[in-house]
């Protein structure tokens, strides 16, 4: 290696013509005074001359070696080796100047015996090296320098340029490393950097999270037999990790126990390359907040699986879902779709005939939602007037007419965070229709009298005796409306289509009458007549009639049936009693016609709707 070197070569006395001057004065660039170059000659070569030379080169670049040494330090050594290797040491001497700093050998002084070679950094002059003659070369200023030191002058310059490179790359990687380091010092999460399974840095955090004292104490411990802090949970980490070289993240979370609580981190390792070779950076993330959430959705989760696995499994013998009773087939799909219904948010439209138990569908969802500690709103959409609209279903605040002397709630803040049922939802004006839609798409809603929007959280359940996509044909219901309210659909059927129920209904509710009427059954021949009748006005007349027959202690339907051999209980005259009979046997009769329609039952009876309702809640 040393032969192969360009200045190791027998020194020539052929003049380079290129290097002598003709001594005109010329400028150094951006560096001092006019200067002559000298002309270089060729000296005698002598083995003495050369080992100079090699002792200068190898001194500076032992120079290199030199760990943790400043730039200054190491140019200052350089000047100083210099003058040594020229053929006139005695007179000879050096200055080192770079980015506005000098170094000089010596007795410095300059001189017009003067040579000179610049020091580059990336391409770009960045500082020169030149030696001095303090007094007349004895060969005279033709033959000052030779050629040889000429190179030599050369080749020191590229190795101080060389230096100085090596020196600005290792500043900025240590200003990199340091602003990484006070980084990772401040972050929350703990940091580790790992080459050939030693720690090589670990920072505060980490510190903290597995009980190491000082970061110090890990450091180049191996990663799987830690010196420190709990070793058997740090070895688990990297257990993930079998090399410092990984194809891809390696994600991780792990459970901890830190004075007697659960602790959850999450580990990422990734494959860097550190100081050119490959290493692993690890972060270590407190994620026990977010861990502990998911694991109580997790739970809730189960326990509601769990839940609807014992309701769906004990759905085939099934007799009652609730308040409401039943074991026909039909009366279990309604079950099924209630227990649907409940685990969703969707509006449900309940659709059925009178009586037929709308609204304890509608509770019975409300019971088993998510819902079910807030309020179950009800309202009769058929009794809403619609000038009252806005004030019943928004509220109202203080002064907005004469008779508020105080806010009042509407049925949209009743319901906040429950359910609003809205029976008989066809009774709605296109209007309304409007107005409420608004509310429930996010619009909100403005209390009467009041400046501030509000909104409110609901599930909305319907219900109506008759299909709606007729009254969206016939322009009545608005079909974006339509849409909205029934995104689930449960039709109940009329008690005349599942009249394996009644027995069961009967006991029920002859139960509930007992403490007051003491009969706990009916005899086989009235069970009889029960299940012939047709039961127009479904569960609820079911209901009246056993209440009249625990009363009266005879059975009086609301109508004459045809197919049953009614009881009359009327034993004497009384007209109030024969015209209210007379009354209910209409009422029955139309509501037959009608299907079980009450606005057309009212129609046929000439009497409106609202009073047919009247007329029918009345016992
Ligand atoms: N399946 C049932 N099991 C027990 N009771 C029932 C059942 N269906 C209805 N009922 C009884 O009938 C009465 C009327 O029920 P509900 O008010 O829910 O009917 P509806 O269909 O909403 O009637 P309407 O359309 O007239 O408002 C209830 O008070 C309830 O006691």
């Amino acid at each position: 290696m040393i032969l192969a070197s360009p200045y190791i070569i027998m020194k020539s006395y052929t003049q380079n013509a290129a290097l002598i001057s003709d001594a005109k004065p010329q400028e150094s660039p951006g560096l001092g005074k006019p200067y002559h170059p000298l002309p270089v000659s060729a000296a005698p070569n002598a083995l003495t001359e050369r080992i100079k030379e090699l002792n200068c080169l190898y001194g500076i670049s032992n120079l290199f070696e030199n760990q943790d040494v400043s730039l200054s330090w190491i140019m200052q050594r350089a000047v100083d080796l210099i003058p040594a290797a020229w053929q006139y040491p005695e007179n000879a001497c050096a200055r080192i100047r770079i980015d506005g700093q000098e170094y000089t050998s010596r007795h410095f002084i300059p001189t017009r015996w003067r040579q000179n070679a610049c020091i580059e950094l990336n391409g770009c002059r960045v500082g020169e090296v030149e030696v001095c003659y303090t007094a007349p070369p004895p060969g005279g200023d033709d033959v000052a320098f030779l050629e040889e030191e000429d190179r030599l002058l050369r080749a020191i310059s590229e190795r101080l340029s060389r230096v100085l490179w090596l020196k600005r790359a290792e500043e900025a990687l240590k200003e990199s490393e340091e602003r990484y380091r006070v980084l990772t010092e401040q972050v929350e999460e703990g940091v580790t950097l790992v080459q050939n399974s030693r720690f090589c840095y670990v920072n505060p955090a980490f510190c903290k999270i597995f009980d190491v004292t000082s970061a110090a104490e890990m450091v180049n411990g191996w990663v799987h037999t830690p010196p420190a802090g709990n070793a058997d949970e740090i070895a688990r980490l990297y257990d993930i990790v079998t090399a410092d070289v990984i194809a891809t993240k390696v994600e991780a979370i792990h459970r901890l126990i830190r004075s007697g609580k659960v602790l959850w981190i999450q580990v990422c390792h990734s494959s860097i390359s550190y100081k050119g070779r490959p290493a692993l950076l690890s972060t270590f993330k407190d994620v026990t907040e977010i861990k502990e959430q998911q694991l109580a959705a997790q739970r809730r989760a189960d326990l509601l699986h769990d839940e609807n696995r014992v309701l769906r499994s004990s759905l085939k013998e099934r007799y009652r879902l609730g308040e409401i009773l039943g074991r026909s087939p039909a009366m279990q799909e309604v079950y099924e779709l209630i227990l649907k219904a409940a685990t969703t948010d969707a509006s449900v439209a309940i659709f059925g005939e009178s009586g037929s138990g709308k609204e304890l569908v509608a509770h019975a969802i409300h019971d088993h939602s998510a819902r079910k500690k807030n309020t179950f709103v009800a309202v009769n959409c058929g009794a809403v007037q619609e000038s009252l609209f806005e004030r019943e279903f928004f509220g109202h605040r203080k002064g907005a007419f004469s008779s508020a002397h105080a806010d009042a709630p509407g049925y949209l803040d009743l319901a906040d965070g429950g359910t609003l049922f809205l029976d008989e939802i066809g009774e709605l004006t296109v209007n309304m229709q409007a107005k409420l839609l608004r509310a429930i798409e996010g619009g909100g809603y403005r209390p009467v009298g009041g400046i501030e929007c509000a909104a409110a959280d609901f599930r909305m359940i319907s219900a109506s005796n008759t299909a709606l996509s007729e009254r969206v044909q016939d322009g009545k219901m608005r079909s974006d409306f339509f849409y909205r309210i029934q995104v689930i659909q449960i039709q109940l059927p009329p008690l005349r289509t599942r009249k394996q129920d009644i027995p069961l209904l009967v006991e029920h509710f002859l139960r509930k009458m007992k403490p007051t009427s003491g009969i706990t059954r009916v005899p086989g021949s009235v069970m009889d007549i029960l299940t012939e009748y047709d039961w127009p006005g479904n569960v609820r007349e079911l209901r009246n009639v056993l209440q009249r027959y625990v009363t009266l202690g005879t059975l009086e339907f609301l109508s004459p049936d045809p197919n049953v051999n009614t009881v009359s209980p009327l034993t004497e005259l009384n007209l109030r009693q024969a015209v209210r009979q007379l009354e209910k046997s209409l009422i029955l009769k139309a509501l037959r016609q009608a299907g079980g329609n009450r606005t057309q039952a009212a129609s046929l009876l000439g009497i409106s709707r609202r009073a047919l309702f009247r007329k029918m809640s009345t016992p």
